[in-house]
């Protein structure tokens, strides 16, 4: 009974270890000395299998000599392997009485003699499920078989050697788990932490340091709103209210790092529950701010793409014929084709027959090098019309550096491209006909002057002048001239070859380059064909006008050195042509050399005299066709050359007026007529009003008004002894604006009278609406008058209808009685001519005018030279 207790004392002992869970080495220890304890002689040995269940590795006893435990440590499970060998294998009670005898000990007989054990009872110890776990033996040092009390206490024994092994594993798998799981939470790259049930950290995991920058142990503890977008805190919140326990519930959160950053977090929370119920929640936070920076920037990245005013097109590199996938709205609008119509599909259908084929093979070579390009190439939209793509071309990489795609970005340059189309035909075209410039012509002209040198070819230069241009531009406006210079070029060019050049070289020149004639007489006989076709009216509106044209020719000559010479030449010759009269040609010679040479000559004369002043006034008297009264004098300027003596206007005034000088000479003029009538007034030969003759370019300058108040007050001639004569030609220019200057002349007190009337366009109706005050009749009239019929009606007419208007009427050029008197006749109130006096110097006009008289308010009486 007492062993029976000790018996049972002894197992609790060893069930209290196994379950304080010591370790096992000590448990089985235990047991081993309460077996020992238990029976006499008895040398407990404790083996254990290994993890393959195949070998003993393991043995555990406090008796057995070292050497022994040593070399049967390792015993492989077997049949015939021992009695712990056999005893694991067969699963069952294996009894060794007598070991030395014992065929399942060969090959231990010698171990088991030299420690002196003679017999061996072992027993399977056996999990649970029966699983081997090792065995459990008694050793003898005599031979000896177990009796029924041995066996069961073996039994026992092997049973609590199970439990305790059992357990260590239980033990030893929950550690491995706790690890398992520990390293999740651990190494997890994402934030994983524990919250109870109020929202507290309860643990936390080193990447929610590293995500929030707060350490470990200050987030423990802390609530997780702290760290939530107040925004988000609400909606967070409520998602951990309404979640069903069991589920998993997720979500995206802002949260504050540290450094006060926003961290986007993709937040999933799953509920902790312990025996049915949550205690509290696991998250797992994954740090989404780069994916969401890179999202947004993506989105922009997109929007900006669809966005864009340029096509772009996205290819595939890789596959056959770089299908499109990708096409924005500007592609769309600018080719027409919508992109259900281009995906899938090789962009070279934006190709077409206008397509330089160059372009084309260089933007192939390109892809096929991988590297970008731009070219600009002809496209096509859908409704087949053409347009100028300017295409930048890009290869796209992926992370290793192939190219997977192409981008390509289209830029319409069409309305560029026709700009600097038009633009380079007006560098080299005339704007309003159309025609070759001068710089165009000049090209031909060289390269057709060295062709014909190499190959002995006639070749002519014509430059052609327009006669009686200038009026029917200055009369009926530019509208009108412009209309007859398109006509005229279109005349010329219908009577040339393809391979000549017709220029227009500004105002009313065209110069045209024959670069292959048969002979010199070809060329006259063009010109002679193109001064007929000239001559043939020209329609413009209700307008029918005549014109003729003066042409100049220049034959290449072999001694001509720069061929642009042949233009000047041919210039030369027309100059000379225009001399002769309408509808002229000439062709150049030396001699017109010599001519232009002259004129260049005066024109520099000319400049020495008006630096010296070299000038003089002449004046004619005007006089009352009634009293005979002188009632005025026209200033008529007079040129004195150092060589050649006094030189007519008629001489240099035309010469001034190309070159320019007429502005500073007219300046003189005014000034000194000015001067001189004051001289008069004040010489006491009394106070005359002064004709002046006005050029265009001197009534068109912006400053003329104020330049003539200022010679007014310079030379303190009161406005009403000052009468500017204009022709025709000055006021139909520019009408509206010639209009205005002469209503600030009236308002003046300056009186304005046209002269040579009759040789213009101006109607007498038309002159009405002018505030003028007086007609001049043309000299060519009045010449012949008197023979004349049809001019002397033309007078007569005249004089009626400006008389009917209010408008004086003076006649010029009166060389004889008949002439007077036939114009006294009609009614003319002032005359002028050599009949009464010629232009003279002041100091003859002193002496025409008399004796200074003076009244008795100082005034002095007109002269009259009727009586
Ligand atoms: N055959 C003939 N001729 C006569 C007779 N009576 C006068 N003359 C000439 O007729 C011209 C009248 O001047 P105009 O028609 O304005 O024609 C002027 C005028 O247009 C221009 N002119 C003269 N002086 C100036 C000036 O200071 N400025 C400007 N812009 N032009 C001027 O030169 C033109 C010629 O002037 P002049 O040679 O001085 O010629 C003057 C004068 O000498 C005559 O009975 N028979």
């Amino acid at each position: 009974m007492a062993r029976t207790q000790r018996h049972l004392r002894a197992q609790q002992r060893v069930q209290t270890l196994i379950a304080r869970d010591q370790p096992l080495e000590e448990t089985l220890g235990a047991i081993c000395r309460i077996v020992e304890a238990q029976v006499p002689g008895g040398i407990v040995s404790i083996m254990l299998c290994d993890e393959t269940r195949l070998y003993l590795d393991r043995i555990y006893s406090i008796s057995l000599p070292q050497a022994y435990c040593d070399a049967v440590t390792g015993t492989a499970i077997g049949p015939k392997n021992g009695a712990c060998g056999r005893a694991a294998y067969i699963r069952d009670f294996v009894v060794c009485a007598d070991i030395a005898h014992d065929p399942n000990w060969r090959g231990f007989h010698a171990l088991a003699a030299e420690h002196g054990l003679k017999a061996c009872w072992s027993y399977p110890v056996r999990a649970s499920n029966s699983e081997v776990l090792g065995t459990f033996a008694i050793y003898y040092r005599e031979p000896g078989e177990p009796r029924k009390s041995d066996r069961r206490r073996v039994v026992e024994a092997a049973e609590l050697v199970s439990l305790a092994v059992e357990r260590e594993r239980n033990r030893e798998a929950l550690r491995e788990n706790e690890q398992r799981y520990r390293s999740l939470f651990t190494y997890h790259p994402d934030a994983v932490f524990s919250l109870d049930l109020a929202g507290h950290f309860t643990s936390v995991n080193a990447a929610c340091s590293k995500i929030t920058g707060y350490a470990m142990e200050q987030l423990i503890g802390s609530h997780y709103s702290v760290l939530v977008l107040p925004e988000d805190r609400s909606r967070i919140q409520a998602l951990f209210r309404n979640a069903d326990p069991g589920e998993a519930f997720r979500y995206s959160a802002t949260i504050y790092h540290r450094e006060a950053r926003a961290v986007y977090l993709d937040v999933t929370n799953l509920p902790i529950v312990v025996n049915g119920s949550v205690i509290g929640f696991y998250g797992i936070a994954k740090d989404m701010t780069e994916q969401h920076r890179r999202e947004t920037e993506l989105r922009i990245l997109q929007r900006s793409v669809e966005a864009s005013i340029n096509g772009i097109v996205i290819a595939d590199a890789r596959a056959e014929g770089k299908p499109v996938i990708y096409v924005n709205e500007a592609f769309e609008r600018i080719t027409g084709y919508g992109r259900d119509e281009v995906l899938g599909r090789s962009c070279s259908f934006l190709q077409g027959s206008e397509t330089d084929p160059e372009a084309v093979a260089s933007m192939g070579k390109a892809l096929a090098e991988r590297r970008e390009i731009n070219v600009t190439l002809c496209n096509y939209r859908k409704d087949g019309t053409p347009f100028w793509n300017n295409l930048y071309l890009a290869p796209v990489r992926d992370g290793e550096g192939t190219v997977t795609h192409f981008v390509g970005i289209q830029h319409d340059i069409s309305e560029r491209k026709s700009y600097e189309a038009k633009l380079s035909f007006h560098t080299s075209h005339d704007a309003l006909t159309g025609l070759a410039n001068r710089s165009l012509f000049e090209d031909h002209l060289l390269h057709d002057v060295q062709l014909a040198k190499r190959h002995g070819r006639i070749l002519a230069v014509l430059f052609v002048d327009l006669d009686d241009f200038k009026p029917i531009n200055d009369s009926l406006g530019h509208e009108v001239g412009d209309q007859v210079l398109i006509q005229v070029a279109q005349r010329l060019a219908d009577e040339l070859d393809p391979g000549d050049t017709l220029a227009r070289f500004g105002g009313d020149e065209f110069v045209i380059l024959l670069p292959e004639l048969a002979r010199e007489e070809s060329a006259i006989r063009l010109v002679e064909r193109l001064l007929t076709c000239i001559r043939r009216p020209f329609r413009v509106a209700e307008h029918e006008l005549y014109i003729g044209a003066s042409v100049g020719i220049a034959f290449l000559q072999d001694e001509l050195e720069n061929p642009v010479e042949l233009i000047q030449q041919a210039d030369m010759a027309m100059y000379r042509a225009k001399q002769k009269g309408r509808n002229a040609w000439e062709c150049f010679t030396s001699d017109i050399n010599d001519e232009v040479s002259a004129r260049m000559a005066l024109r520099n004369d000319l400049q020495e005299a008006i630096e010296a002043e070299n000038f003089e006034l002449h004046y004619q008297p005007l006089l009352d066709a009634h009293s005979g009264d002188v009632v005025g004098v026209e200033a008529l300027v007079r040129w004195k050359h150092p060589v050649k003596g006094y030189l007519s206007p008629g001489l240099f005034i035309p010469l001034a007026e190309d070159t320019g000088q007429i502005g500073p000479i007219s300046e003189w003029v005014l000034r000194q007529a000015c001067r001189d009538m004051c001289r008069l007034a004040a010489e006491g030969y009394g106070q005359y009003r002064v004709s002046v003759n006005l050029s265009p370019l001197q009534f068109r300058r912006p400053n003329f008004l104020s330049n003539l108040q200022q010679a007014l007050l310079e030379t303190g001639l009161a406005p009403e002894y000052l009468e500017l004569e204009l022709t025709e030609g000055i006021l139909m220019a520019d009408s509206a604006a010639a209009v205005e200057t002469l209503h600030r002349l009236r308002d003046m007190g300056v009186e304005v009278s046209i002269d040579d009337f009759g040789t213009g366009f101006s109607s007498l109706s038309y002159l009405k609406q002018l505030p003028i005050g007086k007609i001049k009749i043309d000299r060519s009239f009045v010449r012949d008058i008197a023979t004349s019929r049809h001019d002397g009606a033309i007078v007569q007419g005249i004089i009626s209808m400006a008389h009917h208007l209010g408008l004086a009427v003076v006649a010029e050029g009166i060389e004889d009685a008949e002439q007077r008197d036939f114009l006294a006749a009609h009614g003319c109130d002032v005359f002028q001519g050599f009949f009464f006096a010629r232009p003279m110097p002041l100091q003859k006009l002193r002496a025409y005018l008399g004796q200074p008289t003076v009244t008795s308010e100082g005034d002095a009486l007109p002269a009259s030279r009727f009586s």
